[in-house]
């Protein structure tokens, strides 16, 4: 029996698999690149449009932070008008920040344009342990004083921010955080920043407000504030973890797929694996064609920091080789405990072993089954082990699929997916 959940509804995608997918999808906005760049509209009391901004449950939860901070929003479509004439709130509360990690950053932002906020401990996507030392580290290089008292973090400046950050990782929000510390008057080096190409598209988008940001996709950032941010138009980058998960259902499916709109050269270490697995890849300046073979070989996947493997697709890549007849091992260097989809995938008959963090699979035809999304990649795994396996599945917590994939069933339906939403009765829904 279903267990109700009533915070995050009690709908199931239900996929009747074996169809493989085929057709032409043009990818949306990057996720992780537009929900920085919302947090750094707050910088600026000058109107900000966002062009094609993904219509996803991570940007509500992210608007509903920025109106309590003070931004008015319109939507017009897909453009989004923000503009914060000033900062009525300097706390976020847990309510909001508990909802999604990348809320986080807010905080850099609030110090940057009044000189201190507060912050709770973010939430987000639990798949091991996800500290914050590094933000506090970085903030407190910049010269800012902090304080943790039970669960909230409250940040304050009597100049503006300025150092030298060395983070001890590479951390994408951490890096984000600094940035949008300085962004505003301050100045940093970053030393061991991130290089993911939504840290760049942030990046891009500071320089548009006026700050001047060298050494992007670079490990050593340098930012040098301008005294006032202006505003302007800006366009996100195409989402590479959308386009990922697509081409890698289409591949557990055997099927053909051409993408649009994506970004190729930041798909670049999962095109590489498709390829070693024996489907043929055509790129273009911004599509990518993939067809795949019925007798795909078996390969090792490391996630890393980028230009590695994402971990986002960890969860994915995983489901994929389940189908693939022979032995594929994984590993993921960012988060090695992320491994929350591998019971679920059990249910549909995967062969999956953990082994010292490294998980071994024994590929074969999946069955349909009864699952649960933990988490929003692990929720893409499991819609493409759903999508290649015989029979019918149903997915629950839709939730976390409507955080990461907007009108995931109209487009998986016009891949020629058999794939629809339901209700869950309530009786059934019922514990
Ligand atoms: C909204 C967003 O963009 N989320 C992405 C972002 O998350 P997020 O920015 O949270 O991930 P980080 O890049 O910060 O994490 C990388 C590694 O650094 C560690 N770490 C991070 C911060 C810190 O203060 N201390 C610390 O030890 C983490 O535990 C992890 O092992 O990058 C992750 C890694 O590509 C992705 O999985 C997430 O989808
Ligand atoms: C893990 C993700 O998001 P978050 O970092 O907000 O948990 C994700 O987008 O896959």
């Amino acid at each position: 029996m279903m267990l109700k959940d009533s915070r995050r509804g009690s709908r199931i995608l239900r996929i009747e698999g074996g169809q493989p997918l085929s057709g032409e999808l043009r990818i949306y906005p990057a996720k992780n690149a537009a929900l920085p760049i919302l947090a750094a509209s707050l910088l600026t009391p000058e109107p900000i449009t966002l062009l094609e901004v993904p219509r996803l449950r991570d940007v509500e939860v992210m608007l509903e932070l920025l109106s309590h901070l003070g931004t008015r929003y319109q939507w017009e479509g897909r453009t989004l008008h923000l503009h914060t004439p000033e900062i009525r709130n300097t706390h976020a509360p847990y309510e909001l920040v508990g909802q999604m990690r990348a809320s986080f950053i807010v905080w850099g932002a609030l110090l940057a344009r009044v000189g201190e906020g507060r912050i709770s401990l973010p939430g987000g996507c639990a798949f091991g342990a996800r500290p914050v030392d590094q933000h506090v580290k970085a903030l407190r290089a910049l010269g800012a004083e902090v304080v943790e008292e039970e669960n909230t973090f409250y940040a304050r400046r009597t100049r503006p921010l300025a150092g030298r950050v060395v983070f001890d990782l590479p951390t994408v929000g951490g890096t984000e955080q600094a940035m949008l510390a300085v962004a505003l008057g301050g100045e940093a080096t970053v030393v061991q920043a991130a290089m993911e190409p939504e840290v760049e598209d942030l990046g891009h988008f500071l320089r548009m407000l006026g700050a001047e940001v060298h050494g992007l996709g670079s490990p050593i950032l340098h930012i040098r504030g301008a005294r006032q941010l202006g505003g302007g138009t800006y366009r996100i980058i195409p989402d590479r973890i959308e386009a990922g998960t697509y081409l890698l259902a289409a591949a557990a499916t055997r099927g053909s797929i051409t993408l649009r709109e994506v970004r190729p050269d930041h798909l670049d270490a999962l095109l590489d694996k498709l390829q070693q697995s024996g489907h043929r890849v055509e790129v273009g300046k911004d599509w990518v064609r993939f067809w795949a073979v019925p007798d795909p070989k078996p390969f090792f996947v490391e996630a890393r920091e980028y230009p590695g493997f994402p971990t986002d697709l960890q969860p994915i890549v995983t489901a994929y080789l389940a189908t693939v007849p022979g032995q594929s091992a994984i590993t993921d260097r960012v988060y090695p405990d992320r491994f929350t989809h591998v019971g679920e995938l059990a249910r549909m008959g995967a062969e999956l072993y953990l082994r010292d963090r490294t998980l071994l699979i024994n590929g074969k035809r999946l069955r349909g089954a009864q699952v649960k999304a933990l988490d929003i990649r692990a929720g893409g795994g499991l819609v493409v082990a759903a999508l290649s396996a015989e029979g019918v599945s149903e997915i629950e917590g839709v939730y976390f699929l409507e955080r990461g994939y907007e009108h995931l069933e109209e487009r998986l339906k016009a891949l020629g997916a058999r794939v629809g939403l339901e209700e869950t009765p309530l009786a059934l829904a019922a514990d």
